[in-house]
């Protein structure tokens, strides 16, 4: 039973491969129905996490419950509530996308019917085709597919969108959407940050072993990241930008001057107001060259 409630509960969990420390302590929780995406760089540590929680690794230290379970102790019962979509899947033979869901879905106490993910997928018209002959965002769409079948209560997704185009990754956060509104807690990696933004509800940043920053993605950062950047020309050609808490009081003050001095329109050349997008508060966070 998982008492506790929470789909995902890590305390102080450490990992390291020979004498690098890859997780240095870190603390989850991911609470039922949850979206979490976990960010960080190449090589943070993310998939070892992600598979630590999955079973698939030991941890070297600190304690990890899943769905209120161990996972190396976990059994068969405690595997059917938990969906996996990896960061590539292995050979899946000569078979149809249909043939794959009907066979996967029957090892699980409770499934979807394999036209029912093929549908939330979006892979209907492509159900009679050979899994090797679809194409990448296909293959993806189908690896998530099989991810969901069981109806998981909770869904590790890594980077689950890569080799998407555009319209293909819109219609996969729909249908995320539509899991969480089932209950559906996922935590997700990606390495795009509107990704982060548009499906999580909290958001995670590991980096040199540590989750550094935790927060709604509206919020990351803090207040401070988030001061709007005004940017204008000068007169002299040169390019100004000025972060303020007040940008309408400073543009006023801009297009004052401007008008003074007889500018087109009554304001300074190029200028615009932004807030930072969570791509560059992230690089911020992370230390990066932006
Ligand atoms: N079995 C292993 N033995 C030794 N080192 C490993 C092993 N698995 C991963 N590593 C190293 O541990 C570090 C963390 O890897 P991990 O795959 O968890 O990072 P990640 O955050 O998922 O990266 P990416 O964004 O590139 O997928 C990397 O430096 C990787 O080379």
């Amino acid at each position: 039973m998982n008492h506790s409630g929470a789909a995902v509960r890590v305390r102080g969990l450490g990992k390291r491969y020979g004498d690098r420390t890859i997780l240095d302590g870190i603390d989850l929780d991911i609470a039922p129905g949850e979206t979490y995406a976990l960010l960080g760089p190449n090589g943070a540590g993310k998939s070892t996490t992600i598979e630590i929680l999955e079973g698939l690794r030991r941890p070297g230290s600190g304690e990890v419950r899943v769905l209120g379970e161990d996972p190396l102790d976990a059994r068969r019962a405690w595997r059917a509530r938990i969906g996996i979509v990896a960061q590539s899947t292995g050979d899946l033979g000569p078979y149809t996308a249909r043939e794959l869901l009907a066979h996967f879905g029957s090892l699980y106490p409770n499934p979807r019917a394999a036209d029912e993910v093929l549908e939330l997928v979006g892979l209907t018209e492509h159900a009679g085709k050979r899994a090797t002959k679809l194409s990448g965002g296909q293959q993806r769409r189908l690896d998530v597919a099989l991810g969901i079948v069981g109806r998981p209560e909770l869904l590790f997704l890594d980077e689950p969108t890569t080799g998407f185009d555009p319209e293909a990754r819109r219609q996969f956060w729909g249908m995320l959407e539509g899991l969480t509104g089932e209950g559906t807690a996922i935590l997700l990696t990606t390495h795009y940050l509107d990704e982060a933004a548009h499906l999580a509800d909290r958001v995670g940043v590991l980096s040199g072993g540590s989750i550094t920053a935790e927060a709604p993605p509206e919020e990351l950062g803090g207040a401070d990241a988030r001061v709007p950047l005004v940017r204008w020309r000068d007169p002299h050609g040169g390019l100004r930008e000025e972060r303020t808490a007040t940008p309408g009081l400073l543009v006023e003050q801009l297009c004052a001057h401007a008008a003074a001095a007889g500018a087109p329109g009554g304001e300074p050349a190029e200028l615009e107001v932004r807030r930072p997008s969570l791509e560059e508060i992230y690089l911020e966070l992370i230390g990066a060259d932006s």
